[in-house]
């Protein structure tokens, strides 16, 4: 009897050298290096670097990477109309995947799936993807885009063109450590739709577009707006015990908890905790202390009554609301990391490509008799 792997649980599909959870230490590394460490001391850029090149970049090369990526940061009069246009109804996941897929038709560059074709192309939409989601931003505020400032650095930038200004050191650090533990974890749905479309040996673009597609939903990347909503729901933390009971007898997931992978936590979930202890101690929201109360209450409880730990969707949701970002925002902001690692997935496919393409056991009618064409009762 064919065992049947549902949601491919527990499969091992392929190798690959990006990343992995050593389970011994509840450490997530890329490309050898413990996270941790990446966060507390690399800048996102450097983080990038070392994803799709496998080492950390010399001063040199990071120079070049950073002026590059700071030259390709404008978008073109069409894709600026593009985000200006699309109804502000749909949200901006949509907007940014419709985006990339018009970046995809505008790439006049080499095309041949060589590593230094679509390294070039992974740093353009590395550079190109937050002046999307910052000009998204703006006109749902009714405000005109600001154009980037090559002489701020990603994450400082990124604040620029959605604020006009760029806050204190801590918050946008904050943010810094989030693209950084956002950027990479191995074979998740959405770095897996990207193999799978990259498998078919489609381009970048296309296989770019479909990862957007997969982190948007709420039992992946979308979880991390999830979260602000239960916590605004929930208003208050000494509503926390009479929300979760409710919520449990509705056998409602409780969002940013939980994970497929990690079993006793999800390693990236302390570094960011801490970045959002701090944010707090400097955010100047009125609400920022009992919104972390609330935040540390909800987590205790839903611990306590189900033995569930927090993922990084869990703290980061908090984090990007007190930044002053809309909600709506979030997961956008989690595609403005997690490109890195799509299209790092990408070259790795490619380098040593093999079509994906599971079984299933079919469960349908048996093999039958078609009725015959035009009698009046042939249909079911
Ligand atoms: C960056 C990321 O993408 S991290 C993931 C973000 N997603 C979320 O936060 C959404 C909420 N979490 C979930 O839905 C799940 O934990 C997932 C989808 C992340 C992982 O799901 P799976 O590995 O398939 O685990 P599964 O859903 O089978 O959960 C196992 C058990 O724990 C329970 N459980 C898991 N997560 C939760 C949760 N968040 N709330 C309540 N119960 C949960 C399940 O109900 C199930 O219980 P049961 O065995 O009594 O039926
Ligand atoms: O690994 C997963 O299944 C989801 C996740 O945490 C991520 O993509 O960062």
């Amino acid at each position: 009897m064919t065992q049947i792997h549902r949601g491919l649980a527990g499969v091992v599909v392929d190798t690959t050298g990006i990343s992995t959870v050593v389970t011994e230490t509840n450490s997530l590394t890329y490309r050898g290096y413990p996270v941790q460490d990446l966060a507390a001391s690399r800048s996102f850029e450097e983080v990038a670097h070392l994803l799709w090149y496998g080492e950390l970049p010399t001063t040199t090369q990071l120079r070049e990477l950073e002026a590059r990526e700071r030259a390709l940061r404008p978008l073109d009069r069409a894709a600026a109309e593009i985000v200006a246009r699309l109804p502000a109804t749909c949200h901006p996941m949509d907007v940014l995947r419709t985006v990339i897929s018009y970046l995809g038709t505008q790439d006049l560059t080499e095309d041949d799936g060589s590593l230094a074709a679509n390294r070039a192309k992974s740093l353009a939409l590395l550079a190109r993807l937050p002046t999307v989601v910052a000009a998204d931003q703006r006109r749902r505020r009714r405000l005109d885009p600001i154009p980037p400032d090559p002489s701020l650095g990603l994450a400082e930038n990124f604040f620029h063109m959605c604020f006009g200004a760029v806050p204190a050191p801590e918050v946008v650090r904050c943010f810094e450590i989030s693209l950084i533990l956002y950027a990479e974890h191995s074979f998740n749905a959405s770095t897996f739709t990207a193999r799978v479309v990259t498998s078919t040996l489609s381009d970048l673009y296309s296989a770019v577009t479909a990862a957007v597609g997969a982190l948007k939903g709420p039992l992946h990347g979308g979880a991390n707006e999830a979260v602000m909503h239960t916590l605004n729901e929930i208003g208050e933390p000494e509503r926390v015990g009479a929300w979760l009971d409710r919520a449990l007898a509705e056998k409602r997931k409780i969002m940013g908890f939980g994970h497929r992978v990690y079993k006793h936590g999800d390693s990236r979930v302390p570094i960011m905790s801490q970045a959002l202890g701090r944010l707090v101690a400097v955010s100047d929201d009125p609400r920022a202390v009992r919104l972390a109360e609330l935040h540390a209450a909800l987590e205790k409880a839903v611990f306590d009554r189900k033995g569930i730990h927090p993922n990084l969707d869990y703290p980061a949701g908090l984090a990007y609301h007190l930044m002053g970002f809309d909600i709506p925002l979030f997961t956008p902001i989690f595609v403005m990391s997690r490109i890195t690692g799509w299209t790092a997935h990408i070259a790795e496919q490619l380098q040593a490509n093999v079509l994906i393409r599971p079984l299933g056991t079919y469960t349908g009618p048996a093999q039958r008799d078609l009725p015959v064409a035009g009698r009046a009762d042939s249909s079911p």
